[in-house]
């Protein structure tokens, strides 16, 4: 387990932040000038806090009081940045073989044949980076720092230069180094989609704070901490592919509840993570008969948050987890939607984006702060 406590004072801006980031991917969210790449220089030693402590166990990076401070060179880090940075005159295999090199003598590392199977580089090996599509780099850039022998990964925005066909070609791997590599990952994102299909535990930031922090379906189910806004809000529900049907639809069942969404390439039995909107759903009081959309989840209002707006934000607990609804107060007050009431969230099958689905389940999980 990652420990981070941080305190840096720049020019009108402070960040104050503490967190910590359990095995698998944690994502910092939160929007420009949040603090995110403060606290990722900081990690990585670029940046050196007025106070603060960096640990993982006994293995201190940071520690202001007792005047620990380890060099970028010596913190164990893998880096995948935005823009790969691979070295141009060297082929994808010394590029691996690069990372490899700067793991220090007798510690424990990935394989380098595993590693390339796991990121599909077979063909790529011979190829120089000026060869490579954004995505491919992107995955050698991931193989070089795992080769790195790291004690933990960090991801500053490695999605961010791509369009949105490589980042979903590039997506499935970083679901397979959360879930078949054992090193931590801090992955700075300001997006939703990422932090979805990514996210096993979410810190979101706001004015150098931390707001929240805890699994990816508690944060982003909580109407309250929306680090980019109420328009940006979408919840995480947990689902099981149950069939795939003729007409192209996959069928998936989220806490016994039928969800009919575009084909999904995931087996029967697998375990997915779904985002849903909260400007994709539509919420009745009474079950709706008649409709074109496929998805009607009952359940009952949690919460309703207030916006500075016309908006408001309608919490909604069904058997399939906690759905976000952002509809009109005005619509709110006619329909009487207070804590308690019961409702159905509509939502239509085409609105779910393919990238927003991902593997790997996601059980609604605790809020931590
Ligand atoms: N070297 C610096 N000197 C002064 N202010 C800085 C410095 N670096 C960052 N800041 C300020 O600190 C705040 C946080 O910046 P930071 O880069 O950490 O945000 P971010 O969440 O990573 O944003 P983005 O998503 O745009 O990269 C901003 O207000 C920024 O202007």
């Amino acid at each position: 387990m990652l420990e981070i406590a941080l305190r840096h004072a720049f020019e009108g801006f402070m960040l104050e932040a503490e967190f910590r980031a359990p095995p698998g991917i944690t994502v910092l969210f939160g929007r420009s000038g949040s603090g995110k790449t403060t606290i990722a220089n900081a990690v990585a030693g670029l940046l050196t806090p007025d106070r603060g402590r960096i640990a993982a166990g006994d293995w201190v990076l940071l520690d202001t009081v007792q005047g620990i401070g380890l060099p970028p060179h010596r913190r164990r880090l893998g880096y995948i940045f935005q823009e790969g940075r691979l070295f141009p005159h060297l082929s994808v295999r010394q590029n691996l073989r690069y990372g490899a090199w700067f793991a220090p003598k007798g510690t424990p590392r990935e394989d380098m044949g595993r590693v390339v199977e796991m990121l599909g580089l077979g063909t790529l090996l011979d190829r120089r980076p000026g060869a490579l599509s954004g995505g491919e780099k992107q995955r050698v850039a991931i193989g070089r720092a795992l080769l790195s022998a790291p004690r933990l990964i960090l991801a500053d925005e490695p999605l961010a230069s791509l369009d949105e066909a490589r980042k979903a070609e590039i997506l499935p791997y970083f679901e397979r180094l959360r879930d078949e590599i054992d090193i931590p990952v801090l992955y700075v994102s300001h997006s939703a989609s990422e932090v979805a299909r990514l996210a096993t535990t979410v810190v979101a930031l706001d004015a150098g704070r931390v707001t929240a922090q805890g699994s990816a379906a508690a944060v982003l189910g909580d109407p309250e901490v929306t680090p980019l806004g109420a328009r940006e809000a979408g919840a995480l529900l947990a689902a099981r592919v149950v069939a795939h049907h003729s007409d192209g639809l996959t069928e998936l069942d989220a806490g016994g509840h039928p969800l009919f969404l575009p084909r999904l390439g995931r087996p029967v039995g697998a375990l997915v993570r779904v985002r849903i909107a909260a400007h994709d759903v539509i919420l009745s009081r009474v079950a709706p008969a008649g409709l074109s959309a496929l998805n009607i989840l009952p359940g009952t209002v949690h919460s309703v948050r207030l916006g500075a707006g016309p908006g408001v934000m309608v919490a909604l607990d069904t058997a399939a987890g906690r759905v976000l609804a952002r509809v009109t107060r005005r619509a709110a007050t006619r329909l009487e939607l207070v804590p308690g009431a019961s409702a159905h969230a509509v939502v239509k099958s085409v609105s779910i984006a393919q990238a927003d689905v991902g593997i790997g389940g996601d059980q609604p999980g605790e809020m931590l702060v």
